[in-house]
């Protein structure tokens, strides 16, 4: 009885790439997973660990990065048969390529803002005891992203520091914030969308110099607009956007082709209080 390689493929799983369309003022963005599996003559590699005819996963990566620049990622089902066909056209070893592609849809909220679809959770935290009332409201996973009036420059170096200023990047985030009512009445439906469409405006409005500064913008905002919240606890994760390097294939890159990054992340964490808030009375959040 003889031992024989049975059915195989590989390739690159879930490369995320961000696209900004610049159509002057507003954006459009695209949002992609892209997974990419390549099948055909691969015996060599593995019984003898011959990569002659081994393209790369890498290369499939800085394939997606680049077609997105040089054709644009649009529809998913256009972006992948020109992936599939690329690899099987242009790999004599390659018979078979498949390329799936999930597609996350935003929500405009402005020219260069978006609000990733899905809902967020709308969240609650009351605490009573025999001489007091707390009442916190919240929302959580609430994903917001501005395509431009975002700089962070200035900041320290030191002998491990490798960041780049930028002067124009994509901020975005996932936004957990809880916010303390002063009282325990009142209308909670419209307090909440209240504190909610506060958010989102700072949100869109502030052009920032760090997601810090927008922390303070949406809890400031929230304040201002809600008489009756006295304290607004945020946590910010910094999802970072690197703009890919598509100089080894000869194409610039104007701040268009993105890679979404997963981990690590920043993780921005404040609160904004009044400074005639009543104190909490019982613990919260943070
Ligand atoms: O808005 C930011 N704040 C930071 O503190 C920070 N640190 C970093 O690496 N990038 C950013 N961005």
């Amino acid at each position: 009885m003889g031992i024989v390689l049975g059915p195989n493929r590989y390739g690159k799983a879930e490369t995320r790439l961000v696209q900004v369309h610049r159509d002057g003022e507003t954006h459009g963005l695209v949002d992609f997973n892209v997974s990419i599996a390549l099948s055909g003559d691969l015996t060599a590699t593995h019984l003898t660990g011959d990569n002659s005819g081994v393209l790369p996963t890498d290369t499939m990566k800085n394939t997606v990065y680049a077609f997105a620049r040089e054709h644009g990622a649009g529809e998913p089902e256009a972006f992948a048969l020109l992936l599939a066909r690329h690899f099987v056209a242009t790999q004599p070893q390659v018979q078979g390529a498949t390329v799936s592609i999930e597609s996350f849809a935003w929500d405009r909220l402005g020219p260069h803002s978006f609000r990733k679809r899905g809902d967020f959770t709308r969240t609650t935290v009351v605490s009573v005891s025999e001489t007091a009332t707390q009442v916190v409201s919240g929302v959580s996973g609430l994903v917001l992203l501005n395509s431009t009036d975002s700089e962070f420059h200035g900041f320290v170096e030191d002998g491990y520091t490798t960041l780049k200023p930028a002067t124009d990047r994509i901020l975005a985030t996932a936004v957990d914030a809880r916010w303390r009512h002063a009282g325990d009445g009142g209308d909670w439906a419209v307090s909440f969308q209240g504190a909610l469409d506060a958010l989102l405006a700072a949100f869109v409005a502030t052009y920032s110099y760090s997601l810090q500064q927008t922390l303070y913008a949406m809890g400031s905002k929230l304040l201002e607009a809600r008489p009756e919240v006295a304290e607004v606890r945020l946590a910010l994760p910094n999802k970072h956007h690197y703009p890919a390097d598509l100089s080894p294939f000869g194409l610039d890159n104007p701040n268009e082709v993105f890679i979404a990054g997963d981990r690590p992340y920043g993780l921005i964490e404040g609160s904004v209080v009044r400074d005639d808030a009543p104190p909490a009375t019982a613990g919260w959040w943070l």
